[in-house]
């Protein structure tokens, strides 16, 4: 599909439990699409929701209005309205999410743990491990510490390992969350490359990017979130 991904007015707001059950609007009327091989960049200032839309993309968030189309095994899904068992199967085959933060698993090798969403899809063990060690020297990771649990890394060490277990596969629709918040400036380059070798390959890719000199490397285009405040759509 030239589009895998359509957005259309899709709405959010959290009601605080503990707070006498206030509605807080967060987004209203999110609209947008994102074409194979383009790079849409979510900006506006802090607050304004673009983590919560990138959460509802992924499914962790609920959404109260609106649709979120995915071609996903030849059907187009709605992943507003899936079953979380369809939310888990498109995670697998269509759908990435590179988060800030690496979810460290005890005992498990940093290896082992990038190699684990091929090993998901049927690839083999040892293949699965071969494109592991390809992409964690390509992110520069010490060869000393791929036998090893990440729990003790470093944060850009761990960024590093959970930028590898992001790209491993090849999801049509890849969301980044802040991937290079924690990297230094040899570390960024290299993902800057490998987010234009995705874009090459018609992978979509939608982020959040504080670093304003990745931003403008990567972007097709800035999504200015405050567009879908909802205090602007009631104005
Ligand atoms: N789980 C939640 N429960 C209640 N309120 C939330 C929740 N998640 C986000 N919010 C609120 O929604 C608003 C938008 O937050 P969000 O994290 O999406 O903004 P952001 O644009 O990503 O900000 P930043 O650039 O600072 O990371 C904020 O006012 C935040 O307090």
């Amino acid at each position: 599909m030239a589009t895998p991904l359509v957005v259309s007015e899709v709405a959010k707001s959290f009601t605080m439990h503990l707070r006498d059950g206030i509605r807080l609007p967060v987004v209203a009327n999110v609209t947008f699409s994102v074409k194979a091989g383009e790079c849409v960049v979510l900006g506006g200032p802090s607050g304004v929701g673009k983590s919560s839309i990138l959460k509802m993309l992924y499914g962790n968030y609920g959404v109260d209005e609106g649709q979120i189309l995915m071609e996903h095994d030849g059907k187009l899904v709605n992943l507003a309205t899936a079953e979380p068992r369809t939310v888990l199967e498109v995670r697998r085959a269509t759908l990435g999410y590179v988060s800030q933060f690496l979810r460290v698993v005890p005992r498990v090798s940093a290896l082992d743990i990038v190699a684990e969403p091929l090993q998901a899809r049927g690839v083999a063990i040892e293949d699965a491990r071969a494109r592991a060690a390809e992409l964690l020297s390509k992110l520069n990771l010490p060869t000393a510490l791929w036998s090893l649990p990440p729990a003790t890394f470093s944060g850009g060490e761990q960024q590093r390992v959970n930028i590898a277990r992001g790209f491993i596969t090849d999801h049509k629709i890849l969301l980044l969350d802040e991937p290079t918040a924690s990297l230094d400036a040899k570390n960024r380059a290299v993902v800057v490359e490998m987010i234009a070798e995705k874009k090459a390959k018609g992978t979509a890719l939608i982020g959040i990017f504080h670093d304003e000199e990745v931003r403008d490397a990567v972007a097709d285009r800035i999504l200015d979130v405050s567009a879908f405040s909802p205090r602007k759509a009631a104005a």
